[in-house]
């Protein structure tokens, strides 16, 4: 490596410009949707509980479906539900015909059994891609609905590498909404895939080999400029609320926050090809393709072929 690459800083992966292409192309064929066949997508919200960063994903996801021409259904649960009470709504849910994409925000209070309520949605309507049957069908590489966040993320690397076929990719975390559905989409794609863990102890050798990491451990700051091959994508999943003393007090006098990413930006955008930043990277990305995933799912519940997006 010489000296000029390695200060060269890496180009910034727009995650909101992206997410924004998505949600027009979306906007579009959701209008068609209407004018062709007087269908109106639809996506219900099922919140249990009242976990305030919960609370803002679920009201910019209610927003942002109905600025793409969909009607948003929200359901706010006491932290109290019961199993059948939930299992209850889902049923209802899955029956509704204005109903085209129903979501669980996750994680679910701990008296309830997440894979139950999951497996309980309709999987054509399972718009997180989270039901044993959509895994399934992704794992064998069969169309599917596929997991926003890994979905987003490969939208995003396909914009940078048209053809993904042989490199060399590492997934840092193997959790069922993250880092395994993307290890299987970099499969599919024909990547070589490694998959690290908390129980991996050689992860800055493995990323040293890796044309594409993708970080989704949830550890602030985890993986430094010295673990990156030069010229790398490196896509980072991670949100993390830190404290920000930069920022000053509250007015209850705690340090105010921020949000930060898994990745040291600073030391690895300057040895990245490309990186996403955090905020502005994948978490937009997550909720157009949430929106994507509704449309497509009222696409094919209605027997209408248009379904916007293709990863492979
Ligand atoms: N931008 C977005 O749209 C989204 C962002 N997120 C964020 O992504 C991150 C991951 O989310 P999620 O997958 O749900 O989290 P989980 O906590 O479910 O999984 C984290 C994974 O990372 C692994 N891990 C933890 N610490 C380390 C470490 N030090 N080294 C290597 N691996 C480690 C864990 O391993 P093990 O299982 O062995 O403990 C686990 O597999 C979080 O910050 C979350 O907030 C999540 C969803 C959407
Ligand atoms: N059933 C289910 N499906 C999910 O997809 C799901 C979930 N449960 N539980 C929680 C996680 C987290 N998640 C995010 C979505 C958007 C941003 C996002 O838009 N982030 C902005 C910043 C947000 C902020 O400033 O707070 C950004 O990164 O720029 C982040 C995280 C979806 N999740
Ligand atoms: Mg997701």
């Amino acid at each position: 490596m010489n000296k000029i690459a390695q200060f060269q800083e890496a180009e910034i992966i727009d995650g909101r410009a992206h997410a924004e292409d998505v949600r027009r192309e979306v906007r579009e064929k959701a209008a068609k949707m209407k004018a062709t066949h007087g269908i109106t997508p639809g996506l219900a919200v099922v919140l249990v509980g009242n976990d305030p960063a919960s609370e803002v994903y679920v009201r910019s996801k209610g927003k942002q479906a109905v600025d793409a021409g969909m009607n948003s259904f929200e359901f706010r649960l006491a932290e109290s539900t019961t199993r059948d009470e939930l299992l209850c709504l889902i049923e209802r849910l899955n029956t509704d015909p204005e109903v085209h994409g129903i979501l669980v925000q996750l994680p679910l209070p701990k008296h309830l059994p997440s894979t139950l309520v999951i497996n309980a949605i309709d999987p054509r309507k399972d718009v997180d891609g989270f039901h044993i049957a959509n895994v399934g069908m992704v794992g064998t590489g069969q169309d599917a609905i596929v997991p926003c966040t890994p979905l987003g993320c490969m939208l995003m690397l396909r914009a940078y590498h048209p053809d993904l076929r042989g490199k060399t990719a590492l997934v840092i975390g193997h959790s069922n909404v993250v880092g395994k559905p993307m290890a299987r989409l970099l499969l599919n794609a024909d990547c070589t895939v490694m998959i690290a863990h908390k129980s991996s102890t050689n992860i800055p050798e493995l990323a040293r080999l890796a044309d594409i990491v993708v970080v989704a451990a949830g550890v602030p700051g985890l993986v430094k400029a010295d673990w990156i091959k030069p010229g790398a994508t490196v896509i980072d999943v991670g949100i993390n609320r830190v404290p920000a003393p930069e920022l000053g007090l509250q007015e209850d006098s705690s340090a105010r926050t921020k949000i930060v990413g898994d990745v040291d930006f600073n030391g690895v955008s300057r040895v990245a090809g490309a990186i996403t930043p955090v905020p502005g990277g994948v978490g937009p990305m997550t909720i157009a393709c949430l929106l994507a995933n509704t449309l497509s799912a009222c696409c094919h519940l209605s027997g209408i072929d248009d379904s916007p997006f293709q990863i492979d």
